[in-house]
């Protein structure tokens, strides 16, 4: 068996991607954005503060004959971006592209933090990191991938985000014909819960990979592409009128510049990000300075090859493995 969702960007600015859940009986559609990076299923619902709730889509268990209440149980999750949210939880039947699993845990917010409240293109989260970060206490659950990888035809998913147009996530099975180059496998280290991985150089414009280790994590849900400041200087130094802007908290450079590409080596492979991946988006509408899609990891403490890095490439998440793809698209 199979899954295959469709996934689309948020926003010009490629932000976020959007896909759509179905939750219940009858179904309750809700755009929820996969995070690769945690390991958590939650949606607002009847549960949110109407006054939080508004503007988005939300489930309401009480109208699902599947719906069973998890007793005594309860999740609390905070972002790397200081976003936050927590609730109880439910088990009801989740389909993603087709592939239901019948008991899913699906935590449903009693409190989110502003910034989930303002965003209101998204109803939630699907974690599809690693069950050892699932954070419902007093019983852990498990993802929605995890209860669905023994029934798939094998037991891994890929992503395949695109810029500005519709993306997938399949489920059990690699479209090969969704990229240019061969897949190169890497071991994927899951202990901390989310994807990590080691790249084994990089370089800037068409130059030759160096050998320079690099460890971070392969996160669907993190926008930019977060790398070490040595890296950062080097990319920027090729980019006339890059500078650091303090209420952007990023580089910014003039948005005509002619951005050169960024490459990283893993499995064996050469993954190149081209020029216009890394020109992000004018940092205000109209404006004709723009924000990097490269940016440093200096203050987060963990390298993370975000939506920008994803977007060069087909990723396969092989669970079975613990390793990951990486293919150039
Ligand atoms: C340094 S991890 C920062 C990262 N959050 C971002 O990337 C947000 C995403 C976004 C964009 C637009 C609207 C709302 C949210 O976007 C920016 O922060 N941006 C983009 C726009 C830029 N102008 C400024 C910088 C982040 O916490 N991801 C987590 C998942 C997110 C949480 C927020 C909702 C969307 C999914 C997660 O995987 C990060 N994780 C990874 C590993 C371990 C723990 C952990 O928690």
């Amino acid at each position: 068996q199979t899954g295959s969702a469709n996934t689309n960007p948020s926003d010009s600015a490629d932000d976020e991607y959007i896909t759509s859940v179905s939750i219940g009986t009858p179904a309750q559609v809700l755009p929820l954005d996969f995070d690769t990076g945690s390991s958590d299923l939650w949606v607002f619902s009847s549960e949110t503060p109407k006054s939080s709730a508004s503007g988005h889509v939300t489930y309401s268990p009480s109208k699902s004959s599947t719906a069973k209440k998890l007793s005594g149980s309860t999740w609390s999750i905070e972002y790397g971006d200081k976003s936050s949210s927590s609730g109880d939880v439910y088990t009801d039947i989740v389909t993603i592209g087709g592939f239901s699993v019948k008991t899913q845990a699906v935590e449903s917010a009693t409190k989110v933090s502003t910034q989930f409240v303002q965003d209101t293109v998204i109803s939630g989260l699907v974690g599809l990191g690693f069950d050892v970060g699932n954070q419902v206490s007093p019983r852990p659950q498990k993802t929605w991938f995890s209860n669905a990888a023994s029934s798939l035809a094998e037991p891994l998913f890929t992503a395949d985000l695109r810029h500005q147009e519709t993306g997938s996530y399949n489920f059990g099975f690699i479209d090969t014909s969704l990229a240019k180059g061969t897949i190169g496998y890497t071991p994927a280290d899951g202990s901390e819960g989310y994807w990590g991985f080691t790249a084994t150089g990089y370089s800037v414009g068409g130059a030759k990979l160096n050998r320079n280790s690099i460890t971070g994590i392969a996160d669907t849900g993190t926008t930019l592409l977060l790398l070490p400041d040595n890296i950062v200087d080097a990319y920027y130094n090729n980019v006339e009128s890059a500078e650091y802007d303090d209420s952007q908290e990023g580089v910014v450079f003039d948005c005509s510049e002619d951005l050169p590409s960024f490459s990283f080596g893993v499995g064996g492979q050469t993954i190149t990000i081209s020029g216009d991946l890394l020109n992000l988006t004018p940092i205000e509408e109209g404006s004709s300075t723009c924000f990097g899609g490269l940016q440093s990891s200096a203050d987060i403490g963990i390298n993370i090859f975000g939506d920008v890095a994803l977007k060069a490439a087909l990723v396969v998440f092989d669970l079975g493995n613990e390793r990951l793809g990486w293919a150039q698209k």
